[in-house]
């Protein structure tokens, strides 16, 4: 039997990050790939340069035209842009009793593009955090969530990771890509409040682009392969750090590179 896998998020023309990254991650861990497109965007290796929203009327039919046939066996949201995109998807979720939703809560480019707008960020922590099995914020964007500082040690990750599950999101999982140091580390609250670290050597490349949403899809696509959550971030962890170690192979663009999405065969 596949594993039906859907992203709702938005596009990437250089196929780095976006619905593009999340296809070939769920493509190369054994997935069944779908897509709910939410906006367009023009990006690519060096920056955003236009964003066209699809609206949420539209975000909607696409769901439901295709939640009304399809079976779908997790679920990874990135890039919603809109408040009333955030509330359609979310509507979505309770209406389909989606399972293993896994929220990357995407706000900002890594070139510095916005691609949440900032009022939407209400909706976001209101309206999809209560219905994340799963959160994957980096350290700015949970610092967004909770309005304050991101993080800057461990000891802070785990303040935050905890916050961010008080706000309803049952797992937290804070990406430590943005701190410095030798090691990358990410940081799992369980729904037991149990905390689990994931270290992995920082790889030296500056193609990085497309990280978040790799490994967000990468759980997304291995937390029905595997008997649980912490097992599919163990899994999508060691995926991230190999297609970040063969970035270098590929020649795509002139800023940021996209990393290289290899075949997994576990
Ligand atoms: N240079 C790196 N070497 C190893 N792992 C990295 C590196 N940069 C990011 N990661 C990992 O990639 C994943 C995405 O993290 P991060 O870059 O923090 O998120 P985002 O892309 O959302 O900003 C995390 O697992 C993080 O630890
Ligand atoms: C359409 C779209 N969605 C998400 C992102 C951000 O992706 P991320 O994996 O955080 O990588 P960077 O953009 O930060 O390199 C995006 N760029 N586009």
């Amino acid at each position: 039997m596949s594993r039906n896998i859907l992203s709702i998020a938005g596009t990437d023309p250089s196929g780095g990050a976006g619905i593009q990254a999340d296809l070939k991650t769920f493509s190369a861990l054994g997935g069944y790939g779908m897509t709910v497109v939410t906006a367009l965007v023009a990006q690519t290796t060096t920056g955003v340069s236009e964003v066209l929203e699809v609206p949420p009327e539209f975000v909607t039919g696409q769901l439901t035209t295709l939640l009304d046939d399809v079976r779908v066996d997790a679920v990874k949201i990135g890039m919603l842009g809109s408040t009333g995109v955030v509330e359609a998807v979310a509507r979505a979720i309770d209406r389909y009793r989606l399972p293993n939703v896994v929220v990357d809560p995407v706000m900002v480019a890594k070139s510095g593009d916005r691609l949440l707008a900032p009022e939407a960020i209400e909706a976001v922590r209101s309206e999809l955090l209560p219905r994340a099995d799963l959160v994957t914020p980096n350290l700015p964007e949970a610092a967004e969530l909770l309005g304050e500082p991101p993080a800057t040690d461990l000891d802070g990750m785990r303040a935050h990771a905890d916050r961010l599950r008080k706000l309803g999101a049952r797992r937290v999982l804070l990406k430590g890509g943005h701190l410095p140091g030798p090691d990358s580390v990410d940081l799992l609250v369980s729904d037991d409040g149990g905390t689990t670290t994931f270290t992995a050597e920082r790889v030296p490349t500056e193609n990085t682009h497309g990280t978040g949403c790799t490994l967000s899809s990468a759980i997304a696509t291995l937390r029905p392969q595997r008997p649980g959550w912490p097992e599919a971030v163990r899994d999508a962890k060691s995926y991230i750090t190999e297609a970040l170690r063969r970035a270098d192979d590929l020649d795509v663009g002139h800023g940021k590179g996209p990393v290289h999405h290899f075949h997994a065969w576990w």
